[in-house]
């Protein structure tokens, strides 16, 4: 049986149906609006039965106020796919007759050639005409694996992760792989990839074992050399039914139980991961520049939550002077840090510990600056504020008063599990740690105000506590 062609050429011109599409997807960002779509590049990979195409189309969307590069695997089938009719994308009549075009993440033709693309040396997906590139890359400690099945992770917004079902080449079952496959594309490295794999190849169990990444360069008009590189996919150790932190952190304080040994075992994990960090990635003694620049960011963050929440203006003050106040500290060295950590962010697997997930940073920076080295205190404020949000879902309930003192002693606990790893005497610091919680409260201010304005309170309310704590 041949490749079901639908041309390249017929693509080109990206057609209505993949445009509504498109608009239908949880991972397209402006939903509001009919996508502006043209496209940039394609790369392919090969079906090992050569009977499926694979195309993965970069489309620029134009019609928000920034253009925005989308990556949009298909798969182009003679006939349908057994159970793909919620992947079906439109069903195309070409000159040999119908061509079905999928979603191609739900393919397991398209599942199967990305993993080979990761783990096979000799499996290339190589240059197209247009000059897009894709090159697959094996982690150290790649398995030798045969996939027995894949499916699309439920419930994900911004990315589209499919998990792999794995044997052992001798048939026994090996662990799980899911494999991230990033929607919205920019140039640059993607902190998430190169931070996890250098973490997993230096042997931390404390983040999942990396298996293999793409990356890819192509034509992207928004760069000025009109030339961009970055990842595309991301594969890791599956860790299949755990939970994350915030689940069982906010189960515990609806129980009334005491999460202390639990945080301060946290505490202990987030230490050790950034003593390895500041081992692999480059440190520097905090300059001037260095501290002038953060604290122009706090500022801008405290500008930017006001245009969103006009009454934080009663507390724009007392605000400043936090920041002040910290520009005035003494700073911690310089380096590689997690970015955006929350409970979320963490696993609670048996008889391993805490797993540190999704070190992309905060996802409304732009990319290249969640590349640069930060400070830790950054992470120890976004777990403290991670405490108090739990606290503050709690706060409508029967339990509100004794989670806000569960939250003060998982907060307490967490800070000494992290002193006693790290050495850094974060009570010494506390007017700059004081500053980075304010820095995340109003980060989470604008996130809320965007994504969930029902929870806008309990950032705002930190706010107000934070800014005038007595010091
Ligand atoms: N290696 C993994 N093992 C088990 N679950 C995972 C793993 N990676 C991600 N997950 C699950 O997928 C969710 C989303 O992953 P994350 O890396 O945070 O993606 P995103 O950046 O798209 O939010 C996590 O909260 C977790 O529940
Ligand atoms: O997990 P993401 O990288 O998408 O992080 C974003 O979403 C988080 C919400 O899920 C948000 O975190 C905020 O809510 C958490 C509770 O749901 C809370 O534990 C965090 O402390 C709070 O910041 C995160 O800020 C945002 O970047």
């Amino acid at each position: 049986m041949s490749v079901p062609t639908v041309s390249l050429d017929r693509y080109t011109d990206v057609r209505p149906e993949l445009a509504d599409w498109m608009r239908e997807q949880r991972w397209y960002a402006s939903s509001e609006q009919s996508p502006a779509l043209t496209r940039v590049g394609v790369w392919t990979l090969t079906d090992h039965k050569h009977q499926v195409g694979l195309e993965t189309h970069l489309l620029l969307d134009e019609s928000g106020p920034a253009p925005v590069l989308y990556q949009v695997p298909l798969s182009f089938r003679s006939s349908p796919l057994l159970g793909g009719e919620r992947a079906l994308v439109e069903r195309v009549e070409g000159p040999s007759g119908s061509v079905y075009v999928y979603d191609a993440p739900h393919d397991p033709a398209f599942t199967r050639a990305l993993l080979a693309l990761m783990l096979d040396d000799e499996v290339t997906a190589g240059e197209s005409p247009d000059g897009t590139e894709a090159t697959g890359h094996h982690a150290l400690t790649s398995p030798e694996i045969r996939v027995t099945d894949s499916r699309v992770l439920r419930g994900e917004q911004s990315n589209t992760s499919i998990i792999f079902d794995l044997v052992h080449l001798n048939g026994k079952p090996a662990q799980p792989v899911i494999c991230k496959l990033f929607r919205v594309l920019s140039d640059g490295q993607n902190p998430d990839v190169v931070v996890q794999s250098a973490l997993s190849d230096a042997g931390s169990r404390l983040v999942p074992r990396a298996v293999g990444s793409v990356s890819g360069s192509w034509n992207d008009p928004r760069v000025e050399a009109g030339r961009a590189s970055g990842h595309l996919a991301f594969a890791q150790e599956f860790i299949p039914e755990v939970e994350d932190a915030w689940r069982v952190a906010l189960r515990s304080a609806e129980a009334g139980e005491s999460f202390e040994q639990l945080a301060k075992a946290l505490g202990e994990a987030t230490a050790q991961v950034h003593t390895e960090l500041a081992r692999l990635f480059p440190v520097h003694e905090a300059s001037d520049a260095d501290r002038g620049a953060i604290v122009a960011s706090f500022r801008d963050r405290a500008a930017q939550a006001l245009v969103e929440v006009p009454s934080l203006a009663s507390q724009a003050s007392a605000v400043d002077e936090v920041f002040a106040a910290a520009a005035e500290a003494s700073w911690p060295a310089f380096q590689r840090i997690h970015g955006d950590y929350h409970l979320g962010q963490v696993l609670a697997v048996p008889g391993r510990g805490w797993v540190l997930l999704d070190f992309e940073g905060e996802p409304l920076r732009p990319l290249a600056e969640r590349s640069e080295p930060d400070v830790t205190l950054r992470d120890v404020a976004g777990m403290l504020r991670s405490f108090d949000y739990v606290a503050g879902t709690l706060a409508q309930s029967d339990h509100a008063e004794a989670a806000r003192a569960w939250a003060h002693e998982a907060r307490d606990a967490f800070i000494d599990g992290y002193v006693s790893r790290s050495g850094l005497d974060l009570r010494a610091q506390r007017v700059l740690l004081d500053a980075f919680e304010l820095d995340k409260a109003l980060y989470e201010v604008s996130y809320e105000a965007r994504n969930r304005p029902d929870w806008v309170s309990i950032p705002v309310n930190a706010i107000e506590r934070l800014a005038t704590r007595p010091r």
